[in-house]
């Protein structure tokens, strides 16, 4: 019997996509089956077109598949109403992206205040602006920016906007952060510092990532990691279900 600790947080069931082009098909994902771990760092590593950020895509509700199936803590996801499938983008999973999308108009600190302003009526919102105001500080603490919190992006590094995407994907306590190439427009060694802030998540925090990258170098400071090539999952390269299981034990502490 699976246990619960067990179960994966998050799984893909021999999920097939296409793109057309001019009537053409082009067949992206070709029954892709993976499974990610509770308090795990993993890692899909791939060359450029083999089809991971569209499976990113679809892990995170942003697309659907052709056919397979994607699971979230033991529920079936992908074929949800579009409303649901938002309020699990919205509260379950945080997201990051290689070019940060941040409003440019913005500061840093309304930055990470915007999805819980977009995603509440303006009454609740009203009602909640105080504690929520608070939260994106302590989050803009947690990546090391708070002293920023006025900065617009445009007045900010390329790791330091890496930052605030992530102090706002952590505002609504999710469960899972999916990165898409997080380090992919950065230098080494903001990349680094970018990297062990997300290392420090998952280990302190007990977050569970999946990091996308085309880095082999990357991917290998994943406990996890597994490799895409032409649509299709080639390889598992390594393990560590004694981290999964100990970070399992910390999220529900902080949970409990
Ligand atoms: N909307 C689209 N319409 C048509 N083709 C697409 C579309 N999105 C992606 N593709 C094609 O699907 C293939 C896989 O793309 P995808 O972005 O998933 O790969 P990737 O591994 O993430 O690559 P990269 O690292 O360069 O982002 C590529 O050949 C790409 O050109």
């Amino acid at each position: 019997m699976t246990s619960s600790s067990d179960m994966p947080i998050l799984e893909a069931r021999d999920i097939r996509k296409s793109y057309y082009k001019n009537q053409i098909e082009l067949p992206v994902l070709r029954g892709v089956d993976v499974a990610f771990h509770r308090g795990e760092l993993s890692a899909l590593v791939g060359r450029s077109g083999s089809g991971k950020s569209t499976l990113m895509h679809l892990l995170a509700t942003l697309d659907q598949p052709d056919s397979g199936e994607v699971w979230f803590n033991g529920k079936r996801i992908d074929n949800l109403s579009r409303r649901v499938r938002d309020s699990y983008r919205n509260q379950d999973i945080g997201i990051i992206f290689q070019f940060y999308h941040l409003l440019p108009e913005l500061t840093a600190l309304e930055n990470v205040l915007a999805p819980a302003m977009i995603s509440r009526s303006v009454l609740g919102y009203l009602r909640e602006r105080r504690s929520l105001a608070k939260r994106a500080e302590a989050m803009l603490d947690r990546v090391g920016l708070l002293e920023r919190r006025g900065h617009k992006p445009s007045e900010m590094s390329g790791g330091e906007m890496q930052r605030v995407a992530i102090a706002r994907s952590l505002m609504s306590e999710p469960q899972l952060l999916l990165a898409d190439e997080p380090t992919g427009n950065l230098d080494t060694e903001t990349g680094e510092s970018i990297l062990e802030l997300l290392q420090q998540l998952n280990n302190d925090d007990g977050l569970t990532i999946v990091m996308i990258t085309h880095d082999d170098a990357i991917a290998s400071r994943a406990d996890r990691c597994y490799r895409m090539q032409d649509g299709l999952l080639v390889d598992r390269l390594k393990d560590s279900p004694r981290k999964a299981s100990d970070n399992a034990n910390k999220a529900a502490r902080l949970i409990a």
